[in-house]
């Protein structure tokens, strides 16, 4: 396993950062950007895909009210396949499903609940692709960049509120005292005036905001 790896760099695999809006879809972009890497891997082809088409369709969760990505896993599943973004624009709405299935661009086999190791999730990354997960969000609000590790009594890692996609990890230097600290780079999807570019790099091996303990991939064989 190399000290750094990012999927970014690797052409196809991670999409443009999007954003949102006022709508609490995030769970649905998690899910999206891991088809999107996983798909764009194993298939060579690269596809933006739907979100909107979750938070219309996706029964088991309840669109801009909140979801999980392994719902949404199942939902493509049940579905048989995603159409893609511009196929069936975002509008950041809880709207009527109208999904196409002779429009679906890729369809996923089954879906994989990762360990909560963080040694194993990034062997898994390296060689599968990025990684939906679930992390307290109470730290991104008022991140402005670095590498973000706050204490555990300011993000409880049993309050998970947010879905995102790890898409790389490695070794960077404090500004002050010069350490060195292991940090995930974790793609958000509040808009990429957000963060580093929209992305968020936050310490990597002690479980900071519970960003392994819902840990989870599409799979496609
Ligand atoms: C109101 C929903 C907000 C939304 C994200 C919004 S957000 O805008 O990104 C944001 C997050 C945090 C601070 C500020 C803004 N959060 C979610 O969708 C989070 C994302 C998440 C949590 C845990 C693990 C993985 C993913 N999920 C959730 O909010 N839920 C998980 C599913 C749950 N269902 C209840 C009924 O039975 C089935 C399950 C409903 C709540």
């Amino acid at each position: 396993l190399p000290k750094d790896f990012d999927w970014r760099n690797t052409s196809g695999v991670v999409s443009a950062v999007k954003n949102q809006g006022m709508c609490g879809s995030c769970w649905a972009f998690s899910a999206t950007g891991n088809v999107e890497g996983v798909a764009a891997i194993v298939t060579k082809k690269s596809v933006s895909l739907s979100e909107q088409e979750l938070v219309d369709c996706d029964k088991l969760d309840q669109g801009c009210n909140g979801g999980l990505p392994t719902n949404a896993f199942k939902t493509i599943i049940d579905l048989g396949g995603i159409e893609s973004e511009s196929d069936y624009p975002y509008d950041g709405r809880n709207e009527k499903c109208h999904y196409n299935r002779s429009l679906s661009k890729l369809a996923i086999d089954s879906y994989v609940v990762l360990p909560e190791d963080e040694t194993a999730l990034a062997q898994w990354l390296y060689k599968f692709g990025p990684i939906s997960i679930g992390i307290n969000a109470n730290a991104m609000q008022f991140y402005f960049g670095g590498i973000s590790h706050p204490m555990k009594w300011l993000c409880n890692p049993n309050n998970l509120d947010h879905g995102v996609l790890i898409v790389g990890f490695g070794v960077g230097k404090t500004k002050i005292l010069h350490k060195t600290q292991p940090f995930w780079i974790i793609k958000n999807s509040w808009g990429p005036s957000w963060g580093e570019k929209g992305y968020y790099r936050v310490y990597r091996g002690d479980g900071t905001c519970g960003l392994n303990l819902m840990a989870s991939s599409a799979w496609i064989d």
